[in-house]
């Protein structure tokens, strides 16, 4: 006898929630409606069961008519009417870096799951106490560090870590727009395999423009263990000038990546005595979604967080940027840094 059995793949959805309606808010929402196939994605879906508006409910509806949700979507007026919307397994947050921790605070007390734009918080006072309030709740938290889920960058850290391609890491130079080259830094040498997470040495300057704006920031950070240094600047006013943003040396070659540190084109490696090999970015929407499906997994399987953006190295981002800002005596107004313990 012959038995057949039929293997039903099953696609777990997740459903999201919105909050906020300004341009990170509309590209990430565009890269959920994506079709899963297109980038190779085949157990995993999402839909976008509401959207809300700080400002008002049209607001809300115009956001949500103008990218083809469904129109089953509901539109709020309130962050808090969509945390209480019991169709919402996860609400993202695309709020101003001020607002995070209030409005993190707000959906993990509704029970919701939670991804938060970056940067986190803007203390690590804030991102400390969130990470506790999702762990005594049971909720999966993340903060929204889109770059790290990219397939050429999990390639890159394949090409660094495990095979070594470039030998031992001795140093980097990262440019432009202060958390990416944090986060670079934080995937090539904190996360390295020979650093055991030690948390590097950090040392900033920063100027302040004479309205108090932090126009250029310069951070060395050294990783004692790793023998290894990264010079890291972000500017308002400055242009990358290179085409390269991320350069990484080792004792055996180097890596250089292509475009912007946030959302690379690709990366030349450049093994010594060989010829560089050059690698384009796969890229789908803008490029967004790879969180989105990380997330949808991780919740699907019970998961608090996700292995490539874990709230350790969240946290451990938000101390160095605290640091940066006391060396450089930068302070944010009073308010801004409190947290509702
Ligand atoms: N991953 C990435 O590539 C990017 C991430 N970001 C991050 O996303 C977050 C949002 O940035 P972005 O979308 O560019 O910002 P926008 O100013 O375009 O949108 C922010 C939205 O937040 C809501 N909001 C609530 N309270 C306020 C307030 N007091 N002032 C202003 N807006 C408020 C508004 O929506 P409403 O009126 O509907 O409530 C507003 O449209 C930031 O943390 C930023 O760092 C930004 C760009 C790219
Ligand atoms: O997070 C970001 O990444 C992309 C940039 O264009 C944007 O200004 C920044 O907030």
């Amino acid at each position: 006898m012959t038995a057949y059995l039929a293997f039903t793949k099953m696609v777990f959805t997740l459903r999201w929630g919105i909050m906020a309606t300004g341009g990170i808010a509309n590209s990430f929402a565009s890269d959920l409606l994506l079709e899963p196939s297109a980038r190779g994605t085949e157990d995993v879906q999402h839909i976008i069961a509401a959207v809300a508006s700080s400002s008002s409910e049209s607001k809300a509806l115009e956001f949500a008519q103008k990218l083809g949700v469904e129109t089953s979507a509901k539109a709020y007026g309130s962050y808090e009417q969509l945390v209480r919307d019991e169709a919402v397994d996860i609400i993202y947050i695309a709020t101003p870096q001020s607002r995070h921790y209030t409005d993190v605070l707000l959906a993990l007390g509704a029970g919701k799951h939670v991804l938060c734009e970056k940067p986190f918080t803007i203390n690590a006072a804030q991102a400390t106490h969130l990470t506790e309030v999702a762990k005594s709740k049971g909720l999966f938290l993340m903060e929204a560090a889109w770059t790290r889920f990219f397939p050429h960058t999990r390639q890159i850290l394949k090409t660094l870590h495990e095979e070594k391609q470039i030998g031992r890491i001795r140093g980097g130079a990262l440019l432009d727009l202060g958390y990416y080259p944090l986060l670079w830094a934080d995937l090539i040498l904190s996360d390295h395999p020979d650093n055991g997470k030690a948390a590097p040495k950090v040392t900033a300057a920063v100027s302040l423009t004479p309205k108090g704006v932090d126009e250029f920031t310069g951070i060395t950070l050294t990783y004692e263990k790793l023998g290894a240094v990264a010079y890291l600047t972000t500017s308002l006013s400055a242009k990358t000038q290179t085409p390269y943003s991320v350069h990484i040396q080792g004792d055996k070659g180097t890596l250089m990546i292509s475009g912007t540190p946030p959302n690379p084109r690709g990366y030349t490696l450049q093994v010594d005595g060989q010829d560089p090999i050059e690698q384009t970015a796969t890229r789908a929407g803008n490029n967004l979604i790879w969180q989105a499906d990380a997330c949808a997994r991780a919740i699907r399987d019970g998961q608090r967080g996700c292995p490539e953006s874990p709230l350790e190295n969240t946290l451990a981002i938000v101390k160095i940027m605290d640091e940066v800002r006391r060396q450089g005596k930068f302070v944010f107004p009073s308010p801004l840094e409190d947290t509702q313990r």
